[in-house]
């Protein structure tokens, strides 16, 4: 039974007020708590006194927004840069660090009641600035009426803050950025109203390939004459990437996937090098958006699955076959399962040129094809899995358990999904023997994580 929840201690929404935060939750919210009723609070760290406006009101808990830091908490540095994804900014690096080594422990043991593993030292990140090899970035009108390229303002779905420096970018990356805005602003373009879904220019798309330099730009609008107007000519002279692509969409939502993509200029996929192997992306595939700490976090999967040479190894949720292809040279056969059929295209070309002749890519949903896996593969000795943030589902979870892998290497982006999906694995016979976060995402609260687990029984 959940505790009673005093009612009277429940704030309206909209109210201002005084709070003092006592904890950071899952997710980088602050966490305050007023008479048992807990609030979390965007914009605020444990030490800190804020003012802050309640924009949620649920009968457990509700959600506050920071409007001021009334005293700071001790912890608290001066943030670099005005940068809505980067809101960890305002601890100091080793502090973030402490702080997702701490909270992979609180998931394990306090959502997945797990123990007896053991919890390596997190992997700290090379570049603690201007590592995301993808920005996308959303257009919208500033007060003043001018079109912006930049983020959505905290908390609003259909405000956008322009940007000049994004220190999560590269340099080139925010050169692109400017350059398409300037462009788009000398057209008279305008920006997609997300009311009333009018209005031409939706998001951009500028990806990168840290090691090979390769710039690209792929603009996303709504479909309809102004589209189809669009000056491609100019665009991409005015545009210094080595390719520019444009995606026609009428999705509602706000997505980058999906429409149809029109390449105005240079090659289809963006090729990037990783542990001295090379890979086409295309542009709706997956590929981890952290290039130098990708590498490191392969080497952590490749180290907690100890390949001797003869394995039959799946890779599950593959991508474009970035972890099987990293690991196939100590693997007997590969077998990877992606969603995605262009991504699954990728994987499969990704092995061609790589030279990997063990390797066999799948487009399929794990949860169907799994069985089917089996059946065909045979079944596997190492399984790797590398799931979005929602974790494994139930059914997932169940095939897994019926391949009866002897090593499961989970590769986790959510540490409160990995832990029920790990405590499942262990109710059916498995050993969760060792976690180690990597720090893919600094000056966030995004933790990753890989873990391996043993059939014991
Ligand atoms: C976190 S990414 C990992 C990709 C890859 N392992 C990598 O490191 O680049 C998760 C991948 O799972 C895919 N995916 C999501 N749901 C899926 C499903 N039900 N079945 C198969 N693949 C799925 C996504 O398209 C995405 O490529």
């Amino acid at each position: 039974m959940s505790a009673p929840v005093n009612t009277s201690a429940r704030p309206e929404r909209g109210q201002e007020l005084e709070l003092t935060i006592d904890d950071l939750a899952f997710g980088g919210n602050g966490v305050a708590r007023l008479d048992g009723y807990v609030l979390f609070v965007q914009g605020a760290i444990p030490g800190d006194k804020v003012r802050a406006v309640v924009t949620k009101r649920k009968r457990h808990y509700g959600e506050a927004r920071t409007l001021e830091v009334i005293a700071p908490s001790p912890d608290r540095v001066d943030p670099i840069a005005d940068h809505p994804g980067a809101p960890w900014q305002v601890l100091p690096y080793e502090r973030q660090l402490e702080i997702k080594q701490t909270q992979v422990n609180d998931a394990l043991t306090r959502i997945g009641k797990l123990e007896g593993f053991e919890l390596l030292d997190i992997v700290p990140a090379v570049e603690q600035w201007r590592y995301r090899n993808k920005l996308e970035y959303s257009f919208g009108l500033n007060p003043e009426g001018e079109l912006v390229c930049g983020f959505h303002a905290p908390g609003s779905w259909e405000t956008i803050v322009g940007l000049d420096d994004c220190l999560l970018a590269s340099e080139a990356g925010n050169r692109v950025r400017t350059q398409v805005l300037d462009w788009a602003r000398a057209q008279g373009l305008s920006a997609f109203d997300r009311r009333t879904h009018t209005g031409l220019l939706r998001n951009l798309v500028v990806r990168e390939g840290r090691r090979t330099g390769e710039l690209q730009a792929r603009l996303v609008v709504a479909e309809g004459k102004e589209a189809d107007a669009i000056d491609t000519d100019t665009l991409h002279q005015a545009v210094e990437a080595d390719a520019v692509m444009i995606t026609r969409t009428d999705a509602l939502g706000e997505t980058t996937q999906g429409g149809e993509t029109q390449i105005v200029l240079g090659p289809p996929k963006l090729t990037e090098e990783l542990g001295g192997l090379t890979f086409g992306i295309s542009p709706t595939a997956f590929f981890q958006t952290n290039t130098e700490m990708a590498e490191r976090l392969y080497g952590v999967a490749a180290e907690v699955a100890d390949l001797q040479g003869w394995e039959r190894v799946y890779d599950l949720f593959c991508g474009i076959g970035t972890v099987g292809l990293s690991l196939a040279q100590r693997a007997g056969e590969i077998w990877g399962v992606e969603i995605v059929e262009e991504a699954v295209a990728d994987a499969i070309e990704n092995a061609r040129r790589n030279d990997i002749g063990s390797a066999r890519f799948f487009a399929g949903d794990v949860r169907l094809a799994l069985r089917e896996l089996v059946e065909k593969a045979g079944k596997p000795d190492v399984l790797v899995v590398d799931p979005p943030r929602a974790g494994l589902s139930q059914k997932v979870v169940r095939r897994i358990i019926e391949a009866n892998p002897k090593r499961i290497v989970y590769i986790s982006c959510n540490p409160t999904t990995l832990a029920p999906n790990a405590a499942q694995l262990v109710e059916a016979g498995y050993a969760l023997r060792r976690v180690r976060p990597v720090d893919m995402f600094p000056q966030t609260p995004h933790i990753e994580c890989v873990a391996l687990l043993e059939r014991v029984s």
